[in-house]
Order: C-alpha cells, then sequence, then structure tokens
C-alpha cells in the first residue's frame, strides 16, 4: 500500500542553537506525522567550522585540535540543553568516541573522501540529536545516515543515482515502520561505501531528491523566509510573499541565478509527484510559497529580481556565428552551464554571455574545452555588472510590463536586454549600480498593490437598507474604476450586526444569523484588528449613542461617513475636537447626507468659502417631511393622513416628532452655520415646534396613534394664513450676525419658498459674491434613494481620494 509522506527540511540556521532546536521540534510535532522524513543540515555554523578545521589540519596547524574540541564542545552543550541526563548520556558518549575519530582522520590522507567524511560528522550530529529529542517529547523518531542509500559518484556537482538509491531507501525505511525519521541531508556515498557530499546547496537537493525517491507527497523546506516574495523584502518593503509559483518559474528564477532556490532543487519535481512548500522556522504562520507542477495561464511577471556580481563572457567566433554560437549554448544548457542570460550580436558576430561568478569558472573551463568545436576566436572575460530580471510566465507577452522594464533600464547603464525564449523571464545586464531604488520604482510601478477598504456599516433600515442595495450594484464598478478591493465588512443593527472581515453580501445579510452582539466598547476590539489598509464606519442611524463613539473611530484612524446629525449638531466644544481628531489621525469625516440628502450644500458653501467668498446668511426650507407636508396641506385632508404619508416614503425621521418639533431643522442648519464659520450652539437657534408639550411625553407608537390630534391647530394655522393671502411654510434662516431661528412662518403666496415640489428643500445662500441675488440650491431633501446616493457620494469621494 502506497505511503502519502511528507518530506521536511530543515536548514543550518534553522537549527543554530538549542532553541532553534526546540522550535523545529514543535514544528515537526505539529506538521508531521509517523512515517514522514526530515531532512537536516549540519547545526548553526558547524559545516563552515569543519571546513575550517579540515585546512588547519592540511597545514599541520596545531589549532585545529583546539578547533575540533571547540566544535564538539558546542555539540555537547546542545545535547545537554536539549535532553536530560539520561538521553543525553549514550550521545555524549558517542559524541566523545566522535571527537578521536575524526582527530585520527584528520591525521591521516586528507583527501576528497576523507574530507567529506569529516564534514558528514555535522549533518549526522543534527540528525541524531533532532531524533533525540523528538522522541524525548514524545513524537517517536529515529535518525538514517543517507549515506546508507543515497549513491553519487564524486565530481564537482554529484547527483543521486536514482536507480541504486530506489531499493536501498526502501529497505531503509523498511525497517523504521512507525516512526518519523531524520535523515541527514547534503551526504551520500560512492559504490565504494566512501562519503560523498552533494555540493552546493546539496541538502534542499537531497530533500526533493528523497521525497522523489520515496515517492513522498510534499517537501517543506524550512528556512529563515517564509517563501518567495514579489521582490528582496529587505530592499522593496512593498514586497508581497507568492502564495503560488509554477515550476517553470521557480526554475527560471534558479536559473538565472537568483539565491532563492538552486535549480538541482527543482530537477527531482520533473520526475515525482511531489510539491515543494517554502516556509519559515521562525514564522509557521506567516504564510508560504507553494511551487507546484501545473502550468500557468499569466501574462504578467510575479517578480522583480536581480543578481550582483555578474561577469560578461565576450565571444567571437571565425565561422558560422549564427550556427555556432547557437551550438555552444545547447552544448552549455547540457552541461547545465547556461548563461543567466544572454546577447547574439550578429554584425559584430560575438556572443555575450552573463554569468554569476559562482558558475563563471566552470562555464570559462568548459567553453576553453569547446572552443575548437565551435569554432571560438577569442573569449574576453569582463567584470562589474548587475543583472535585473522580471520573472513570470508570460512576462514577455505583456506590453504593459515590457514597455515599463524597457523605459525603466533606458535611463541606467544598460549592456542588453533578453527575452528568454519559453518567455519566462526579461533580462538586463546592466554596469553596476546600486539596484535597490531601481529594484524598488520597478516593483512599484508593475506590482502596485490595490488598496483594500473595508466598510463597517451601523444602521440598516429605512435608508440603510436603500444604500446597501445601491451598495451592492456598484460595488465591482467602484472597485475597478478606483482601482480598490472594497469589501464591505461589516453591518450592524442596534443590538447586533454581521462581522465577517472575508466580506459580506447581501445574500448573507439576509439569509444568515448576525454573528457579533453590538456591545462598546468590546467591538473596538474587533473593528481594530482588521485586515484592510483603510476601514470606512457608515453611520446611518439616528443614533446619539454611537455618534458618542465618533471621537474613537478617528483615534484608530478609521474614515467616517455620516447620515446621522447628532455630533454635526453637538456642542461646538466637541465638535471642533472631533474635526481635530479627524484630521490628526489622517482619517476623512464625509456628512454630504445630514442636510439637503443628495443636495450639494455643503459642498457648495465649502467651496464659496475656499475660494475666498464670505457667507453672509443662509435661508430655506431644510426639511423634506416639512416640505411635503406644506406643499399639499389645503384642509381638505388630514394633516395627520399626510404625515402619515411621508413616514411611508421614508421621508421622516425615526420618530416624526423629531421633524414637527423643528429639531432636525434645527441640526441641519447648525451644521450648515459651522459650515459657514459660525461657532454656535443648538440653543442659540431659536425654535418653534409644531408638537403640543403633551404629545411630546409619549412613546413613538404612541404619538403615531395621536398624531389626529395635530389636525386642528394646523387647520387653524393654515386658515390663518390663508385669509392674509399666505401660505405656511416651515423655515429656516441664520445670518453672520448669528441671529438663528427656525419654525413655522407665514409666507406670501407668490414667494419662491411657497411654490416648491412635495419634499423639496431649498437653500438660499446669500454671501459676498452673491450679494442681491443669492445662490440657491433646489431639489428633493429627503427620501430613501437621494439619501442613500449621498451617502455613496461621499463613499466615492472617500475612494478617490484613498486610491
Ligand atoms: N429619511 C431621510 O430622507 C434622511 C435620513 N437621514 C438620516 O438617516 C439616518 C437613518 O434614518 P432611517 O434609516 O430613516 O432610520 P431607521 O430608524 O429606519 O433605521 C435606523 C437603523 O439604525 C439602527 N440603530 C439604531 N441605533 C443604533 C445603534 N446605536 N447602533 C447601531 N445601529 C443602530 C436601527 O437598528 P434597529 O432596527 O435594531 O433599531 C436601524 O437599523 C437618520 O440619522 C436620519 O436623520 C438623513 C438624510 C435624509
Ligand atoms: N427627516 C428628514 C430627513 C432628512 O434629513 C427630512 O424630512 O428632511
Amino acid at each position: 500500500m502506497s505511503v502519502n509522506r511528507h518530506v521536511h527540511k530543515f536548514g543550518g540556521s534553522s537549527l543554530a542553537d538549542a532553541g532553534c532546536f526546540k522550535r523545529v521540534a514543535a514544528i515537526v510535532a505539529k506538521h508531521t506525522q509517523a512515517q514522514d522524513l526530515i531532512v537536516v543540515s549540519a547545526a548553526g555554523k558547524t559545516t563552515n567550522r569543519l571546513i575550517n578545521i579540515i585546512e588547519l589540519a592540511k597545514q599541520a596547524d596545531n589549532a585545529a585540535a583546539d578547533a575540533l574540541k571547540g566544535l564538539i564542545e558546542f555539540q555537547s552543550k546542545l545535547v545537554n540543553e536539549l535532553l536530560n541526563e539520561a538521553a543525553a548520556k549514550p550521545i555524549l558518549a558517542a559524541l566523545d568516541g566522535e571527537h578521536h575519530q575524526i582527530a585520527s582522520l584528520l591525521e591521516g590522507e586528507l583527501n576528497a573522501f576523507t574530507c567529506n567524511e569529516v564534514l558528514s560528522f555535522g549533518e549526522r550530529w543534527s540528525a541524531r540529536l533532532l531524533a533525540a529529542l523528538l522522541s524525548a517529547l514524545d513524537c517517536q523518531a529515529d535518525w538514517l545516515d543517507s549515506r546508507q542509500f543515497f549513491k553519487a559518484e564524486l565530481s564537482t556537482q554529484p547527483q543521486v543515482d536514482v536507480a541504486q538509491s530506489a531499493p536501498l531507501l526502501a529497505s531503509c525505511l523498511a525497517d523504521k515502520p512507525a516512526c518519523r525519521v531524520v535523515v541527514t541531508g547534503f551526504i551520500c556515498s560512492d559504490s565504494e561505501q566512501r562519503t560523498v557530499t552533494l555540493g552546493r546547496n546539496g541538502s534542499d537537493y537531497s530533500a526533493t531528491e528523497l521525497a522523489a525517491l520515496a515517492d513522498a507527497v510534499s517537501t517543506t523546506i524550512w528556512s529563515d523566509v517564509a517563501g518567495i516574495y514579489s521582490a528582496d523584502p529587505r530592499l522593496v518593503k512593498d514586497a508581497v510573499l507568492l502564495e503560488n509559483l509554477a515550476l517553470a518559474e521557480a526554475a527560471e528564477l534558479s536559473r538565472i541565478g537568483t539565491s532563492v532556490l538552486h535549480a538541482r532543487t527543482l530537477e527531482p519535481l520533473a520526475r515525482s509527484r511531489q510539491k515543494v512548500n517554502l516556509r519559515c522556522s521562525y514564522a509557521p504562520n506567516d504564510g508560504q510559497t507553494l511551487i507546484h507542477r501545473k502550468g500557468t495561464n499569466s501574462h504578467s511577471a510575479k517578480i522583480v529580481t536581480s543578481v550582483d556580481n555578474v561577469v560578461l563572457l565576450e565571444l567571437t567566433f571565425t565561422q558560422d556565428f549564427t550556427l555556432n554560437a547557437t551550438a555552444l549554448l545547447e552544448a552549455l544548457a547540457s552541461h547545465h552551464l547556461a548563461p543567466a542570460t544572454r546577447h547574439k550580436h550578429s554584425e559584430t558576430g560575438s556572443l555575450r554571455m552573463a554569468y554569476t561568478c559562482e558558475l563563471v569558472d566552470e562555464a570559462l573551463a568548459k567553453i576553453d574545452q569547446l572552443a575548437s568545436q565551435f569554432h571560438i576566436q577569442k573569449i574576453n572575460r569582463s567584470e562589474g555588472y548587475s543583472l535585473v530580471a522580471l520573472v513570470g510566465a508570460g512576462v514577455c507577452d505583456n506590453p504593459q510590463q515590457c514597455y515599463q522594464f524597457f523605459q525603466h533600464l533606458a535611463e541606467q547603464p544598460l549592456e542588453f536586454i533578453h527575452s528568454s525564449a519559453d518567455k519566462l523571464s526579461l533580462c538586463a545586464v546592466v554596469r553596476k549600480i546600486t539596484l535597490e531604488p531601481l529594484l524598488k520604482d520597478l516593483h512599484s510601478h508593475l506590482f502596485k498593490q490595490k488598496t483594500k477598504l473595508g466598510l463597517v456599516v451601523f444602521g440598516k433600515g429605512n435608508i440603510g437598507s436603500q444604500w446597501l442595495e445601491l451598495f451592492d450594484q456598484q460595488q465591482t464598478t467602484l472597485a475597478q474604476q478606483h482601482e480598490l478591493e472594497l469589501s464591505l465588512a461589516g453591518v450592524f443593527s442596534s443590538k447586533a450586526g454581521h462581522l465577517d472581515f472575508a466580506g459580506l453580501n447581501l445574500e448573507q445579510l439576509d439569509n444568515t444569523e448576525a454573528n457579533t452582539p453590538l456591545i462598546w466598547p468590546e467591538l473596538f476590539d474587533k473593528l481594530k484588528r482588521h485586515p484592510y489598509d483603510e476601514l470606512a464606519i457608515l453611520d446611518i442611524t439616528a443614533s446619539e449613542a454611537l455618534s458618542a463613539y465618533y471621537a474613537e473611530f478617528a483615534r484608530h484612524g478609521f474614515h467616517l461617513i455620516t447620515a446621522n446629525k447628532h455630533a454635526g449638531a453637538s456642542e461646538q466644544a466637541n465638535y471642533t475636537a472631533l474635526q481635530q481628531a479627524f484630521s490628526d489621525h489622517g482619517a476623512q469625516w464625509l456628512s454630504n447626507a445630514t442636510v439637503g440628502a443628495g443636495l450639494p450644500v455643503q459642498k457648495s458653501i465649502q467651496s464659496l468659502r475656499e475660494s475666498g467668498d464670505e457667507i453672509h446668511a443662509i435661508s430655506g426650507i431644510f426639511s423634506g417631511t416639512l416640505s411635503w407636508l406644506f406643499q399639499q396641506y389645503d384642509g381638505t385632508v388630514a394633516f395627520s393622513d399626510l404625515l402619515a404619508d411621508a413616514l411611508n416614503q421614508g421621508l421622516t425621521e425615526p420618530d416624526p416628532r423629531e421633524d414637527l418639533s423643528g429639531k432636525d431643522v434645527q441640526r441641519k442648519l447648525l451644521i450648515l452655520a459651522r459650515e459657514a464659520g459660525l461657532e454656535l450652539e443648538l440653543a442659540d437657534i431659536s425654535l418653534s415646534s409644531l408638537v403640543p408639550e403633551h404629545l411630546e411625553a409619549l412613546s413613538v407608537e404612541q404619538f403615531l396613534d395621536a398624531m389626529s390630534e395635530l389636525d386642528q391647530s394646523m387647520l387653524e394655522a393654515f386658515n390663518d394664513a390663508k385669509r392674509q393671502g399666505k401660505v405656511i411654510r416651515f423655515l429656516a434662516t441664520v445670518n453672520k450676525k448669528e441671529e438663528a431661528e427656525v419654525g413655522l412662518s407665514a409666507i406670501d403666496a407668490l414667494h419662491p419658498f411657497a411654490n416648491l415640489k412635495p419634499c423639496d428643500n431649498v437653500f438660499a445662500i446669500e454671501s459676498l459674491w452673491y450679494k442681491q441675488n443669492p445662490l440657491v440650491i433646489q431639489g428633493p431633501g429627503a427620501g430613501r434613494e437621494v439619501t442613500a446616493g449621498a451617502i455613496q457620494a461621499d463613499l466615492v469621494s472617500l475612494c478617490k481620494s484613498i486610491k
């Protein structure tokens, strides 16, 4: 029966000290199961220390013994820090024996095999110690010396012999059926059982090779970074972790010489079923990059990258330039020595090839060998170049990205640009420069991240539900127009609501139970953990209690869009402090819907004042409800019947006495007066209410039952005015002397305020510039559609300003 094994690999930096070993053991315990294979490198700098010891021994330097003693002490300390006395004892005894063993190896002939044998202790110590630590933590583990099954012959880049190694591995694993197996990375043996190392980046390669041999489902390479980013995050702070990368793209990154993954590591993927995950052992929850073997439909770069210290080899040929240059490139590729990028210049008959400094000597040696076969006349080597590349399937077919790349590179000391044959990369070679600004600039032009804006709505009544529908229709267009990611994150009524940072839609709101109680200040703890770049609160309630939290919204940097008039009409000191708080925290407070619904009243006053005008007076009819009532009331239909109509149309406040009492108009007048630069309090605006005192004390429901009690007084007021050839209208007025009043007036039947459409508001603005003939703004001043539209207009203006 086939086993769904996984391979996990931990590099030396993940095992640098006892704390790191414990972290790795915790990861293994959490992320692996019995029969999984754990590949380890030598702890911390152990391999470098062993190399140093070998060098000292080669020079017969006595310091070799001390260096070895120091290394054994480091390993013993790890054992003592990680294991209890009983578990440590056999390992310390073995270390003691190995100390002598290495010393005698160093005293003997130091050839490639004995040196490799000395080096192999690094991985063996790590594997043995991690297995013991895991077992001590009740996570049964054994360890395995990979020289028992990995077979490879000594060469510059030894390759594992799959045919020989596979059966050997199978029999090794058959001995360890029920535990995790910690396997040494980097080392293998030849046909004579001598130690061979797998060379540069050999541990990652041994992990993917082991996964291929064991038919594992995945290999996870744990290191000190979470995976592959859209750019080097040390240079480009906006770089983002890529969750997925196609194998071809990862291989291209390796091929051009970036240090992310070595090309050899990826080779076994092509002949096995495994996927490769890259994760960070220091922060396992910080995400990962999955390298998969599926093709990709992308037509754009995913990564902007660079390689420093590039060497250029320039070759000229004695004959058949095109033919020989092409054949040479093919020959180099077959020896894994293809250049990172190259440029064929037919006119001069020269081939320029860019190599990383790690590969150039090997490549040069091979070119020397092939020189006569391909009629190479001259090889010129020059140093001091860098390579800048865009990598991603289809990048070469993306005209915008290609254009951006060429534009940016044109300003640099450019040698050449080449697009890879498989369209996976666009590479430029430049004379050595400080790459950071170029990379940042390229990254921000190519991968500008969309700003994420989350919205949390309070109030889904009459206006709120209308706005939710409007938002539902316009969300996609709005996000596209402003290049934003726009999410509806929360919708609350007075007691509870839905909160989901993954985003909500109307269907969820209608068909699922509220998941979050509305309890302040606890809700702040949730809201302040939002994942967006910006969060906007939409207050579509009439709640004074909610408006008391505006300062906190500002303090958290939340933007505010409000239809609620309470804060705008609160005490001057509070109003000023709020404005200051929003401005101090870079947040916006938008309240277009509070006066005149969608009419651009506040905006016009702001614009006049910003342009240098001075507001002298504002007057008019500011209540849609009262406009609706008095434009139509002629004494034939009861006043209370018309009021019921206004209520049904969503014109009135939740409590219609707010309209009838003039309080709602009083608030609007105060909001406008402040917009005009006046400092007033509500109490400074004289008010004559239409609601008799005895009806004020009732609940909303009781008032609705009793509202016919208004009919008689309204009829009298209407008839009184009629007798004088006048009509009754509910007016508001304020002037720069800060005289302000709202109330019912009898005005001439021909007065412009007397002849509006029912529900229309009218605002007459007198100013320095509009002295004799006021600026008049007129139109529907209440109602679901226009008010939802006013809120949406504020949202659009917010989107414009933050994108
Ligand atoms: N009607 C119009 O034409 C205009 C209205 N406006 C303003 O729009 C606002 C909303 O009016 P409207 O939709 O008619 O009112 P509704 O009474 O129809 O809806 C109010 C909503 O707010 C919720 N709510 C009440 N208190 C709180 C609270 N403390 N926290 C969270 N949610 C709360 C209510 O929840 P629950 O159902 O649980 O009570 C309800 O969902 C008002 O401020 C009004 O002045 C502005 C311009 C024009
Ligand atoms: N009830 C208000 C609604 C708008 O603010 C009105 O009638 O004007």
